[in-house]
């Protein structure tokens, strides 16, 4: 998964250079699919099936009939994480015990409008419907840096041994910075985040960059108290982030679930923290939660 998010990463470049993004609306203006994230998700399902038969592979995009394009398949495999020792927990675990969630571009919305550093590529592993690890890859990070700077970049973890090419920074003690839906916020949206009490509010795309503000200390929380979010957009971040000893739930408290025949949305919303989790499940409003439910 690690080099086939990779590969996804280039894809989405590739589309975004040739200037045809071939955007299709889903759902309305907000829920939008692109040439990038059809063409990332036929790298990854067609490369990781390829491989891996008899796992289960659910991805945010619907399958087209279009022929496969051989040039988007990745078979090769990452030295670095073939180097790293499973966690005994996770060794016996057999392929048909494995649901991979697929979210080829997550942020698809600010990649048509230009904010590209929000958009990232999940690929996220889970057993016994339990997040166990996860791959995000920033196609822009660095963007803005210019010429000289490396583009792009892959992070990956796996819950009991770590995560790997993101490092875990403290956000500043003096003030409690909340991160939420940039295009997708409504009344519950607002009302929880209001309820933090926060100095700042970062609205930005992407669940996966989110979570990434979170681990990397620029942000105290992600809060969206409102259903939206699928399975495919938190089951990467969130095994990242609990790998490196952070917290993903519904704003109830409750574990999310990832079992193959698990309804797709997030219908409890997501809250990610670092620390403090119980402290901004307390501060949820009761209205916010009764009508936010699991
Ligand atoms: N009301 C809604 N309808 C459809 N998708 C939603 C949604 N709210 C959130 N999402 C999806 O959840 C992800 C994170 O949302 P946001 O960037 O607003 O925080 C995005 O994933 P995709 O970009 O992969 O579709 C977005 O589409
Ligand atoms: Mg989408
Ligand atoms: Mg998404
Ligand atoms: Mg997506």
């Amino acid at each position: 998964s690690v080099s086939v998010a990779e590969k996804a990463g280039t894809i989405v470049r590739d589309v975004f250079n040739s200037g045809e993004l071939g955007v299709v609306e889903k759902g309305g203006k907000n829920d939008l699919q692109t040439q990038a994230d059809r063409s990332a998700q036929e790298c990854i399902v067609q490369s990781l099936s390829r491989q891996f038969p008899k796992v289960t592979i659910i991805g945010e995009e619907e399958p087209t009939d279009e022929v496969v394009d051989e040039s988007h398949l990745e078979t090769g495999l990452s030295e670095e994480v073939l180097k790293a020792v499973c966690p005994q927990d996770l060794q016996a675990v057999k392929d048909e015990d494995v649901v991979v969630w697929v979210d080829p571009l997550d942020g698809t919305k600010e990649y048509t409008e230009g904010f590209l550093d929000h958009v990232t590529v999940l690929i996220g592993v889970a057993v016994n419907g339990k997040a166990v690890a996860g791959v995000i890859n920033q196609p822009y990070y660095n963007y803005k840096a210019g010429p000289g700077a490396t583009l792009g970049r892959t992070m990956w973890g796996i819950v009991g041994l770590g995560a790997f090419g993101v490092e875990r920074l403290v956000p500043p003690a003096d003030k409690r910075i909340v991160t939420t839906t940039r295009s997708h916020s409504n009344k519950l949206v607002t009302e929880s985040i209001e309820a933090m009490q926060p100095d700042e509010v970062l609205r930005v795309g992407g669940a996966g960059h989110k979570v990434l503000l979170v681990i990397e200390g620029k942000a105290h929380a992600y809060v969206f108290a409102t259903p939206g979010c699928k399975k495919w957009d938190t089951c990467a971040p969130e095994a990242i982030l609990h790998a490196l000893g952070g917290k993903l739930t519904d704003i109830h408290g409750n574990a999310l679930q990832y079992h193959r025949d698990v309804k797709h949305p997030n219908t409890g919303g997501v809250l990610a923290t670092y620390s403090d989790h119980d402290w901004y499940l307390g501060r949820m409003p009761e209205s916010v939660k009764a009508a936010v439910k699991p």
